[in-house]
């Protein structure tokens, strides 16, 4: 049985989501996999809680969101919180996005690849951010970076991209990509709910960032399609390259208007190769029922490649949901060690 240390960082609804699937998954995996992982430290603003036996997932699991449940863990089970944490093998990285600065994330995971660990990011800024110094830390220090859970998390994008369309030239990618502002166009369009509640609603199902402006104005969205477009259409962009638009211009004029004639709005994420230049733009939308995204609704997603060989590929659903997201960080995880030969 090969075994394999965790640490996460960010006790958010993610984070913690990560920890209550390890709690209910690490029999499965053992079996399927032949893997045994085992969580030996969480790290919130103030520190780390770490043990090498392995930290108490039941407790974790049952506690409230928020690094001040890390401090209490702490607290009642008579250990320190520290600055580092024991040796592992993989950072499991999900603490808030910020695409600026790409902090705290990016020093997380370039602390973790000189400790020679690989990466899972489920954060997205230091992707954006810094993407070209995050791949060349990895690559000297011999470490592995995966990150489905940045790149629309539950439903496959990445995986399609690099693994199933192999051998093809993807020569467009389109999706909807973010959770949050299609559960808003969905409830304004169909329940005639306002943005206001539409946007709390996401915020409640702890689907909407920690800065949901990130969502509404198209930002999350062009974070995905731009690593994407970096990791299969070998581009180096940034976000400044990008066109961004996002839906809180919409009208509800406009909105009925687009119910009128039959057709949808959606936050498009579009990066498509022409005359030699890969165009990206996110905008929102009117499209027909004859389009593949056409039945995306509330908080699914989907998205659409373009392919030479084998036509339009299409995934639709992988809804946005702390939980898919967290599933998508172990479905990585379990990818890096499930070949033991390689590890
Ligand atoms: N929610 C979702 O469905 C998805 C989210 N993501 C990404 O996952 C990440 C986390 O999202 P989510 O869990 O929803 O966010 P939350 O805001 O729920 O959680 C973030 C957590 O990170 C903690 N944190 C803040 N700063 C630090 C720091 N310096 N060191 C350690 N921990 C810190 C926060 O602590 P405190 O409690 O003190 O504020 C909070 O507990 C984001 O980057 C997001 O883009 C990706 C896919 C889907
Ligand atoms: N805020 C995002 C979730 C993480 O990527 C969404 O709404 O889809």
């Amino acid at each position: 049985m090969l075994k394999k240390n965790i640490v996460l960082t960010g006790f958010g609804s993610v984070g913690r989501e990560f920890i209550r699937l390890l709690k209910e998954k690490s029999e499965m995996i053992k079996q399927n996999y032949n893997l045994e992982l085992r969580l030996v430290a969480v790290g919130g603003r103030d520190g780390f809680i770490s043990s090498e036996e392995g930290l108490n997932l039941h407790i974790l699991s049952e506690s409230e969101l928020g690094s001040q449940s890390l401090s209490d863990y702490a607290h009642n089970l008579r250990i320190p919180l520290t600055s580092s944490y024991v040796n592992a093998d993989v950072l499991v990285e999900a603490t808030p996005t910020d695409v600026g600065s790409g902090e705290p994330g990016f020093s997380n995971m370039i602390t973790a690849f000189h400790n020679r660990m690989d990466v899972v990011a489920i954060s997205k800024g230091a992707l954006v951010a810094h993407y070209d110094t995050v791949f060349e830390v990895a690559k000297a220090n011999k470490a592995r970076l995966k990150y489905s859970a940045a790149t629309a998390a539950a439903l496959p994008t990445k995986d399609i991209g690099e693994i199933s369309l192999a051998g093809s030239e993807i020569v467009g990618i389109e999706g909807i990509l973010n959770g949050t502002t299609n559960y808003i166009l969905t409830c304004m369009q169909e329940e005639d709910l306002s943005f206001e509640e539409a946007l709390r609603t996401a915020q409640q199902k702890g689907i909407a960032e920690t800065n949901p402006d990130l969502d509404v104005k198209g930002i999350d969205s062009a974070c995905k399609i731009l690593l994407l477009a970096n990791d299969l259409l070998g581009t180096r962009y940034l976000l400044e390259d990008l066109s961004i638009q996002g839906i809180d211009a919409i009208t509800k004029e406009q909105m009925a208007e687009c119910k009128r004639r039959g057709s949808k709005f959606k936050l498009l994420a579009k990066a498509l190769k022409r005359d030699g230049k890969v165009h990206i733009n996110i905008a929102p939308t009117e499209i027909s029922s004859g389009h593949m995204l056409f039945g995306v609704d509330g908080t699914n997603k989907g998205i659409v490649f373009q392919t030479d060989t084998m036509g339009a590929v299409c995934a639709i659903g992988g809804s946005s949901s702390p939980r898919g997201a967290a599933a998508a960080a172990l479905k990585d995880v379990i990818n890096l060690y499930r070949d033991h030969e390689f590890n």
